[in-house]
């Protein structure tokens, strides 16, 4: 994927750019960065979410194809009212999967949810919630997961079980890109990191480098817990 120029604008304010930002192979992205700086915008615009203003995204392959591919998990889990096998099988039923119920029962194993299949979604705790919505973008094993603040709301327990199941993905080869403020899970999860500000991508290294060195006064203040505005 190639972000060239891009700008996101609303009511003539610029939430984001110009931003370029290119990421090469399926991996995880790490997007942080302060308050504000725009890395919910990144991700909905990368998505089709929010109206590119100016620029060009690229895939490797057409737009609507590649967004066919991606799924996008937010902070507060979007379920639909109904139960849990229900959610975990809509997905497979828009694309006519005739084993929609099968790998629904299959990954409700898989998140430790098999219990709790019959259960109306919205009556599950927050993490089993963000589990569900999590299970429920792999289902259709998409190239692409975008994922804003996923564990923003859970506790470490919940966090640990959602990291899991983004190390599992990864490894499978799905690609991830995750914005966060949690430090600790940047750490853990990240292969690279693009850290934004003001709008822009200020720095893009591999996760190593990125934690070990980073280029810039900003995000060294900000790897060190200062305010960054
Ligand atoms: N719907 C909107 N209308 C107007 N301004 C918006 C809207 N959404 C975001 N913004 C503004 O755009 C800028 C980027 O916001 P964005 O949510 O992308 O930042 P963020 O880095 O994800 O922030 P946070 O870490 O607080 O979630 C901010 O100045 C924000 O106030």
């Amino acid at each position: 994927m190639t972000a060239t120029g891009v700008t996101v604008r609303k009511r003539g304010k610029a939430l984001l750019g110009p931003l370029d930002l290119t990421i090469a192979k399926p991996q995880t992205t790490v997007v942080m960065g302060p308050n504000g700086s725009g890395k919910t915008t990144l991700l909905r615009v990368l998505h089709g979410l929010a109206r590119l203003g100016e620029g060009r995204i690229d895939w490797t392959c057409d737009a609507r194809t590649a967004r066919a591919a991606q799924a996008f998990v937010f902070q507060r889990p979007i379920l639909l009212r109904r139960s849990v096998l229900e959610n975990l099988s809509y997905p497979l039923h828009i694309i006519g999967d005739p084993e929609a119920t099968r790998k629904a029962r299959d990954w409700a194993e898989r998140v430790g949810l098999a219990p709790m299949l019959g259960r109306s979604a919205l009556s599950l705790s927050g993490g089993e919630q963000q589990k569900l919505a999590l299970a429920r973008a792999l289902i259709t094993d998409p190239a692409l997961i975008f994922l804003d603040e996923p564990t923003a709301a859970l506790d470490g327990h919940a966090t640990r079980e959602i990291e899991a199941l983004l190390s599992d993905a990864r490894a499978r080869g799905t690609a991830l890109m995750l914005a966060t403020h949690d430090l600790g899970q940047a750490r853990r999860l990240a292969d690279e990191v693009v850290f934004v500000l003001h709008g822009r991508a200020h720095e893009h290294a591999p996760a190593p480098a990125f934690f070990a060195q980073p280029a810039s006064p900003e995000a060294r203040a900000f790897l060190k817990g200062d305010i960054v505005a």
